[in-house]
């Protein structure tokens, strides 16, 4: 995956292919004028004026090495910079293009981890491993070439030496690739624990389990600590291993010219100190390579993961290009539709229902008959298995994803609100940008005015991340004022289980009653109110829709419906 993005950046690659010549050049020029300049001055006694065109030539060069270095760098570091931005959009739509299904499994804080942690661990490959490596492979090339030119016993000596490097580093890096995987992957879990178990503190508390429960994040954050340790371990080793392996080379280098100098005295001082100066900076740039790599080796871990990340099936709703008219409601069909969750044995089955524009629809049955599920397929958050979903004319595949959620709200039992104002919250829904009167409006219809006029700060007060500092009752008139406000054709509705207290359950109805007259209204129906003021009940059971018609009209065909009633008369379905 690395490589692919790699080759989106062909001219920054070719700049630093260029750039490390130039560094070639400069080093190598650094090194002959280093030599000429102390030949002149100590052998042949030559005054500093005389030297001086030299001095500012190896001035030039130290500032054209750094130049060309910096570039090298410079150019790594944008090519990350924008492979990172371009990874985190791809993981970033690759989560939020989740069917509500798939959105929901997983590890909030695992997700943040790889949306953070993952990609920029990605960085090292192009800021380090990548500019070196070109770097690597063109300034030794060309320093080679110079040794062999001027004397080729230390390049022999070099090219039977030099080899244990890469191969050394191709042992280690296997390795390092393992080793850092595990080490993100720790990473991970350790975030996920955490943040889950920060979520879930309070029901902690009540069950008495925050000792596991630190424990648990003690032993997460050891393991943790062990790869990364594990991972710090082989880089230390790689670095020993390398600086031996240059050292010695050096030494055999410096033995071999000093036996030429000294004792067959057939090389000049020039050449064997310019050697004893080249040697060092070819292997200077390998051991750069070694550290560059096993940050590369790690990157390459992360790469995988996030591959694997965006290799995961997303069953995700699939949508085109037909934009629905905003007029009236669209008329609803489920046509034969099967449904069939990835990982559950529970299914839909032959599911057929026609919902009318304006219609009030009521959804029944007992605990997992599917009446959640065929709510969110309605809502297009999860995709049908087999069968047509027709909204309007269009098969729901075919509609514009906007035009259908412009004009749909959803009311789940626990509803999220952001961290922000309640004026922000009101406002979420809605495509346009409103003003505080048309906000206090919303807020009044869903009959929660009072209760913000008496906050602190009115419409401005903050409430925290997904609502906090909020009751249930009060959370649920915060999105009864959005819908308020969005006037949406549809509502989907899963109405509370738990009794609310008879004033919210009062305003919650009147609400309901001025939505009802613009829109359809779908409902999860719990209560007997909402349930025979329905113009069509659908009782569901097991995955499949077993009646469908009014109130009286199941009360006189259906067993099931009468018992329920019976049963709950006056109370709770
Ligand atoms: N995301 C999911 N992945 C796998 N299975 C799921 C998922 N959501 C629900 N199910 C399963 O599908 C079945 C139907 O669930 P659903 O929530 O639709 O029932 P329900 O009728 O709304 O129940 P309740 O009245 O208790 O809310 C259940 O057996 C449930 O375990």
């Amino acid at each position: 995956m690395l490589q692919q993005l790699q080759r989106q950046h062909q001219v920054q690659i070719l700049w630093m292919v260029i750039c490390s010549i130039g560094l070639g050049i400069a080093i190598i020029w650094q090194s002959y004028l280093i030599v000429s300049i102390i030949e002149q001055i100590f052998l042949q006694g030559k005054t500093v004026s005389a030297i001086v065109n030299f001095v500012f030539l190896l001035l030039a060069m130290l500032l054209l090495r750094m130049l060309f270095s910096f570039i090298n760098k410079r150019n790594g570091t944008k090519m990350s910079t924008s492979v990172k931005q371009k990874l985190r959009e791809d993981v970033l739509n690759h989560f939020t293009n989740q069917s509500v299904s798939n959105a929901a499994k997983g590890q909030s804080g695992n997700k943040t981890s790889v949306f953070m942690d993952t990609v920029d661990e990605i960085d090292a490959y192009y800021s380090q491993y990548l500019p070196q490596m070109i770097q690597s492979f063109v300034v030794p090339l060309l320093i080679l070439l110079v040794i062999f030119w001027t004397h080729w016993t230390t390049g022999v000596i070099i090219l039977v030496t030099a080899p244990f490097i890469p191969i050394f580093m191709m042992i280690i890096g296997f390795k390092t690739k393992d080793k850092s995987e595990e080490q993100l992957s720790q990473m991970a879990a350790f975030s996920g624990t955490f943040l889950d178990i920060l979520q879930g503190l309070p029901t902690i508390r009540l069950f008495g389990k925050s000792k596991q429960q630190r424990e648990k994040i003690s032993n997460s954050s050891v393991r943790f600590r062990d790869a990364t340790m594990e991972v710090l371990r082989v880089a230390f080793t790689n670095s020993l291993a390398l600086e031996f392996i240059s050292m010695l080379s050096i030494g055999l280098i410096a033995l071999e010219v000093a036996i030429r100098m000294i004792i067959f005295q057939d090389i000049s001082f020039f050449t064997g100190f310019l050697m004893l100066l080249l040697a060092p900076e070819f292997f200077n740039q390998l051991k750069a390579l070694g550290t560059a790599f096993h940050s590369g080796r790690s990157s390459m871990g992360a790469g995988n993961k996030l591959e694997a990340i965006f290799d995961e099936t997303n069953n995700e709703v699939k949508w085109g290009a037909d934009v629905l008219s905003s007029i009236k409601p669209p008329r609803l069909e489920l046509r034969d539709m099967n449904f069939t969750y990835a990982d559950s044995s529970f299914q839909l089955q032959s599911i057929n229902l026609i919902i009318n524009p304006k219609e009030q629809v009521a959804i029944i049955g007992s605990t997992g008959a599917g009446k959640s599920t065929i709510l969110h397929i309605i809502a297009g958050l999860l995709p049908i298995t087999e069968g047509n979903y027709y909204i309007d004319k269009y098969k729901q595949a075919d509609v514009e994803e906007h035009s259908w959620f412009k004009q749909l709200i959803y009311i789940s039992q626990n509803p999220y609100l952001f961290s922000g104002t309640i004026a922000e919250n009101i406002a979420l829904g809605s495509t346009k940008v409103h003003d505080h009167n048309e906000i206090k409006q919303a807020a009044m219809e869903a009959g929660i005015w009072e209760w913000i006029e008496q906050l602190p700060s009115g419409l401005d007060t903050n409430i925290g991340e997904a609502g906090r500092g909020l009751s249930g009752g009060e959370k649920q008139r915060v999105v009864l004022a959005r819908t308020f406000l969005k006037r949406p054709n549809i509502i989907l509705f899963d109405e509370p289980t738990t009794g609310l207290d008879v004033h919210t359950e009062e305003v919650l109805q009147q609400s309901m009653n001025k939505l009802r007259e613009y829109a359809t209204v779908i409902t999860v129906a719990h209560r007997i109110q909402t349930i025979r003021s329905a113009d069509k009940i659908v009782l569901m059971e097991q995955g499949s829709i077993r009646a469908i018609g009014t109130d009286r009209e199941l009360l006189q065909e259906d067993e099931l419906y009468q018992s329920m009633m019976k049963l709950q008369q006056g109370g709770e379905v």
